[in-house]
């Protein structure tokens, strides 16, 4: 039975496709009036877990639940969810509107709901066009038009963002923040973190199927730390005078300076005086939110596979805490090895490695760079990689900045009249041509 929460569950959720392992034991919650982003790198789960959340794929073991029961018990699951996997499988003939009355009719929804979701989506002047000469980003519009013709209490979105010009994403924005203000539930994927940072509240991030971070936001934000960057005369010596002042959080950089975690500008800059140890420059960087998903999903840690609500995730490469946390496996770098100075002798314990290997296609590898990156405008929103460059002063996190749109009244899905018999095919399952929704690999 139902509890008509629009909660989702999913619950110690797993799926192996043969010998892959694409979802391992995947825990979280969604709760109505939140916007949650699902979020990995390519390959890490996403999509087969909100394909088990909608019925389409059978979890190996576990499961999920919306309003309480799994995908396939919802009386009329067009009404309660709407989903859409991907922005395909539209008629190519046919116009917008037409393609809504056929899944409108097929959920029982009158054909004036196709227009009313037309002018949700913002596509009321393309309605009479056929699909089939859509761009992407209009193609992602009426994928989430046909996902509201039932008036669902829950929307389930992979990639929404993905194909969106900049405009669109703030209008998605804009739109699910509205429609999560009327207490319905939204649970969208990415792979991109800035892309929904300014929608999100809640985040569950994974990598290689596992639970990599799984909480608000706001905690991943606080959990955000800085160092500073130092171009001492001597480094070695200032290292040495740090150590002695039980700094121990410093590591060299490839170009000779020294980044330290744990002290404050003003205190690097009395321990070198007392050392008589001359500065050039000194610069505090802050860890932005995309490096730390960077360091959440780079797959260079063992996973640690159920992480508890709330529960902060590990500390970014660069700011350890002396000695790998248990699970971790640390390795030297790749661009950004640990190159000892000529005749400078590495401080025992306190030199910290920095992050290794390749990240994930599609992201660029965090540097630690020395200057902004170029074009870089802050603070609206940070660019992936990079660190926020704040000389001279240690400044406290950033407060989250809120959507600009914000605060505006809900304008969610009108209620649907009449609501209607036979349960209709789930709304995600759009293409006609796909042999069934599984790929027959459930
Ligand atoms: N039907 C399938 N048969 C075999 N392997 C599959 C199938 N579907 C997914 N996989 C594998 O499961 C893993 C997770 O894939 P999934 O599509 O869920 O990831 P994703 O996070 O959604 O990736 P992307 O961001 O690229 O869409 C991948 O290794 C993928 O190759």
């Amino acid at each position: 039975m139902s509890d008509g929460s629009g909660r989702i569950v999913v619950q110690n959720l797993s799926k192996n496709f043969g010998q892959v392992a694409a979802v391992q034991n995947l825990s979280f919650q969604v709760e109505p009036g939140s916007v949650t982003g699902f979020l990995g790198p390519n390959g890490s789960g996403k999509t087969t877990t909100l394909r088990m959340l909608l019925g389409l794929v059978t979890p190996t073991a576990g499961h999920a639940t919306i309003n309480g029961q799994p995908f396939n018990r919802l009386g009329n699951p067009g009404r309660i969810v709407g989903g859409v996997l991907e922005a395909q499988g539209f008629h190519p003939g046919r116009t917008a509107r037409d393609h809504l009355r056929v899944y409108g009719a097929a959920m029982g929804v009158p054909d004036q709901r196709a227009d009313e979701v037309l002018n949700l989506v913002g596509l009321a002047a393309a309605g009479n066009r056929a699909a089939g000469g859509f761009s992407l980003g209009m193609k992602q519009r009426l994928a989430l038009a046909t996902a509201l013709l039932g008036d669902p209490q829950v929307l389930v979105l992979d990639e929404p963002a993905n194909g969106l010009d900049p405009e669109g994403i703030a209008w998605l924005r804009t739109f699910l923040r509205a429609f999560a203000q009327s207490g319905r539930t939204v649970l969208i994927s990415s792979h991109l973190l800035a892309e929904v940072e300014q929608t999100i509240d809640q985040v569950v991030i994974i990598s290689r199927g596992q639970t990599m971070y799984y909480g608000m936001l706001d905690d991943l934000r606080k959990a955000q730390k800085s160092r500073v960057i130092v171009q001492p005369a001597d480094p070695q010596k200032l290292a040495v005078a740090l150590q002695e002042a039980k700094i121990t959080e410093v590591a060299p950089t490839p170009d000779g300076k020294l980044a330290v975690v744990g002290a404050t500008v003003q205190q690097i800059g009395d321990i070198a005086a007392q050392a008589g140890v001359a500065l050039y420059g000194v610069q505090e960087e802050r860890a932005d939110l995309e490096q730390m998903f960077f360091a959440l999903t780079s797959g260079q840690y063992s996973a640690p596979g159920q992480v508890a609500h709330g529960q902060l995730p590990p500390i970014p490469p660069g700011y350890q805490q002396p000695g790998p946390p248990q699970g971790y496996q640390q390795a030297p770098p790749q661009g950004y090895q640990q190159q000892p100075q000529q005749g400078y002798q590495t401080p025992p314990g306190g030199w910290q490695q920095a992050p290794q290997g390749t990240p994930p296609q599609g992201y660029q590898q965090p540097q630690y760079q020395q200057q902004p990156p170029q074009g870089y405008a802050p603070p609206a929103q940070t660019p992936p990689g990079g660190w926020q460059q704040q000389p001279q002063q240690v400044q406290p996190p950033q407060p989250p900045q809120p959507p600009q749109d914000w605060g505006q009244p809900p304008s969610g899905p009108q209620p649907v009249q009449a609501p209607v018999a036979p349960p209709p095919p789930p709304p995600s399952d759009k293409n006609p041509d796909s042999g069934g929704p599984d790929g027959g690999n459930n």
